[in-house]
């Protein structure tokens, strides 16, 4: 498979409301769309999640701009192509990092080739889920009351499990009123790395709230410190930030970092890595899921797909778009009905543009041949 243009779009959308996480507030979504052409005029989609700023890693906007236009792109376009998994296991394998960027890229071609051989990309992963149970990711409120409400509001959609931001001095007390509240919803913790372990005592308090999970609540780039907090806590921590690649995975592991990983394309390099680390994990029985970067459409596509796989055993961060945009920029937009998304079954991502809204969102576009 030759891919013969490549059309970067920076676009550019409004979140419904801010998200509030330990390290920021995001109010909207600056990212890099990709659009891949074939010989045989099929086009691949997929989104980049690096964000504008460098907060949740080291990519940005400009940096994924950047790799894209100067070094990831022109090897693609040079390449004949005659399984996505070459593009991370042997075009960018010279590259370090900027999985972000790799991602991207790599999405779009495994979207054109499962286009191309008819087939749905969650079939052409190894996936076997007709449906995806999906949670919901809620940032840090103006206060409990508030989460309380926006909880109730999910409950009544169905959603099928509930993550709330945390960070020193938003955390006990508001997990102990939420689970005074819901004694039995699936709860979880992400602490988007806001602790050391110093806090280790502060942290051993969540263990009375029968939490599934506390995600990620050392240093971005720590496994070894994690080890020492998991061995002190009931409660399974789920990394997210620290898991760049299989190696990181079968490191954590074998420390026993973690009894859950959440799995981002973006943060993996792609999703050939990310199958990887599916069949590691399932072969160490260490559950996923995936997790979210307040992707659009394409992106939310790419995320149906890959928690289709068998071991995305828990609810993810992929709920319906309308609790993220006013309008998404895919036809159908992503849909959850009660707390459950059908797996498309059409050729690739199975969701279409919606040019008129890419259009609409797009700051600044360029083609590359
Ligand atoms: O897309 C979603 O709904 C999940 C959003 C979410 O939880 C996150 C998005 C981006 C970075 C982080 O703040 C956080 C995460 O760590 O998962
Ligand atoms: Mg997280």
């Amino acid at each position: 498979m030759k891919i013969k243009k490549i059309t970067l779009r920076h676009m550019k959308l409004d979140l419904l409301s801010p998200f509030v996480t330990s390290f920021g507030v995001e109010y909207d979504k600056d990212f890099i769309l990709v659009e891949a052409v074939t010989e045989k005029g099929i086009t691949g989609w997929a989104e980049s999640v690096a964000m504008l700023d460098p907060l949740y890693n080291e990519e940005t906007v400009k940096t994924n701009w950047h790799i894209l236009e100067d070094y990831l792109i022109p090897i693609i376009l040079k390449s004949d192509i005659q399984h996505p998994d070459e593009v991370s296991e042997k075009l960018f394998k010279h590259i370090r990092g900027n999985y972000m960027a790799k991602a991207a890229i790599e999405g779009a071609v495994w979207d054109a080739y499962a286009k191309e051989t008819g087939t749905s990309l969650a079939k052409a992963l190894g996936g076997t889920k007709e449906k995806i149970e999906v949670g919901v990711s809620i940032g840090i409120q103006e206060s409990i009351e508030a989460t309380l409400s926006v909880i109730e509001a999910r409950l009544k959609e169905g959603y099928k499990r509930f993550k709330l931001k945390i960070k020193p001095g938003w955390d006990v007390e508001l997990i102990n009123k939420v689970r005074h509240a819901y004694p039995n919803i699936p709860l979880m913790a992400d602490a988007n790395s806001a602790y050391t372990l110093a806090d280790i005592d502060h942290l051993a308090q969540l263990d009375a709230y029968n939490l599934m999970m506390i995600e990620q609540p050392l240093a971005h780039n720590d496994i070894i410190d994690h080890a020492e907090l998991q061995a002190q806590l009931s409660t399974p921590i789920c990394l997210d930030e620290s898991i760049h690649s299989f190696e990181d995975a079968r490191k954590a592991i074998k420390l026993g970092s973690c009894k859950i990983i959440n799995i981002k394309v973006g943060r993996v390099g792609g999703l050939t890595e990310a199958k990887k680390i599916h069949d590691l994990c399932q072969e160490n029985e260490i559950p996923l899921w995936c997790g979210g970067m307040l992707e659009a459409g394409i992106g939310r596509a790419h995320n149906i797909a890959i928690t289709s796989l068998p071991n995305f055993v828990l609810p993810g961060d992929t709920a319906g778009s309308a609790l993220y945009w006013k309008e998404d920029i895919i036809n159908p937009e992503v849909i959850a009905i009660d707390g459950m998304i059908t797996v498309p079954e059409s050729p690739g991502i199975g969701f279409e543009p919606d040019f008129h809204k890419i259009e609409k969102y797009t700051l600044f576009m360029k083609d590359y041949k």
